[in-house]
């Protein structure tokens, strides 16, 4: 939902700074593999901490340079398919860092097993959200269905509540409830996203099938 009726937006307001990066002779593979590791580098290094905030912060500062990427490529007639590869690839990187750091805050200091398993569950399930489109395309199946929970909800979902329940530390009550509710959110719709995919995959393969079967 996000990726249809956002990106146009962010597409207009981001254009005048991928120019800026281009005009500076940074090519969109450099902002791709920095957006990458500031990401990992914030998710890694604050929430494992539970500084939540503060790695919201970053992580934010550098996860919208992966709609930066693509703007830069694409003003400058240099998209190709490394750069899709890349780009969907490092997405992965990223997105399991940031679980990964609420996972180990969890089992640190944390002290909630269950909402470790919650988190590695959200890794996992979305990192599979994202692998049923990419072997259904490999096989020449659309996956005609974003479903649910793709990845802009994940993000914006997950860092909102994490920048959020982060502010418990400076004193707010209650509010670090909001991240196992987020988790517990995405959990569920991840999965629901996997079935929605897998089933429409299926008619798809059915329907191929049958073409093929009309032709022969
Ligand atoms: C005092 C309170 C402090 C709290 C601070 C919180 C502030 C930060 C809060 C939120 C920031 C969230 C930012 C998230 C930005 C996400 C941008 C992004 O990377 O989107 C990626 C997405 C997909 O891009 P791609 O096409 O490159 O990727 C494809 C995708 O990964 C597919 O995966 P799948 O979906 O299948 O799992 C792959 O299949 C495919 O391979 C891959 O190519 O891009 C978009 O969707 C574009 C739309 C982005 C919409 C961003 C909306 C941001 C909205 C609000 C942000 C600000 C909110 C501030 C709230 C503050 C609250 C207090
Ligand atoms: N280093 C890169 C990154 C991206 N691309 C192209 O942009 C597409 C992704 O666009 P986003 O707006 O989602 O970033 C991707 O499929 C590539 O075509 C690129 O060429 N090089
Ligand atoms: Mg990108
Ligand atoms: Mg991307």
């Amino acid at each position: 939902m996000l990726n249809k009726y956002a990106r146009a937006f962010f597409t207009r307001v981001l254009t005048p700074f991928a120019s800026m990066l281009l005009r500076a002779g940074i090519s969109p593979d450099a902002v791709t593999l920095i957006g990458t590791a500031g990401s990992v580098a914030g998710a890694l290094a604050f929430f494992p901490r539970g500084e939540f905030f503060w790695g919201t912060i970053v992580i934010t500062l550098f996860i919208f340079s992966d709609l930066v990427d693509g703007n830069m490529a694409r003003q400058a007639g240099r998209s190709s398919k490394w750069g899709a590869f890349l780009d969907s690839t490092l997405d992965r990187v990223a997105d399991s860092a940031i679980f990964a750091g609420i996972a180990m805050w969890y089992a640190g200091k944390g002290d909630n097993l269950a909402l470790c398993a919650v988190a590695l569950f959200c890794l996992a399930c979305g990192q599979v959200v994202s692998y049923t489109k990419a072997r259904a395309e490999s096989l020449g199946l659309p996956c005609d269905v974003s479903g649910l929970v793709e990845r802009a909800e994940r993000l914006v979902v997950t860092l909102v509540a994490a920048g959020l329940a982060g502010l418990h530390g400076f004193g707010v009550p209650y509010i670090d409830w909001l991240l196992p509710i987020a988790l517990w959110l995405i959990a569920v719709g991840s999965f629901i996203t996997v079935l929605q995919r897998m089933l429409t995959v299926r008619r798809e393969a059915a329907e191929a099938a049958a073409r093929e079967a009309e032709t022969v």
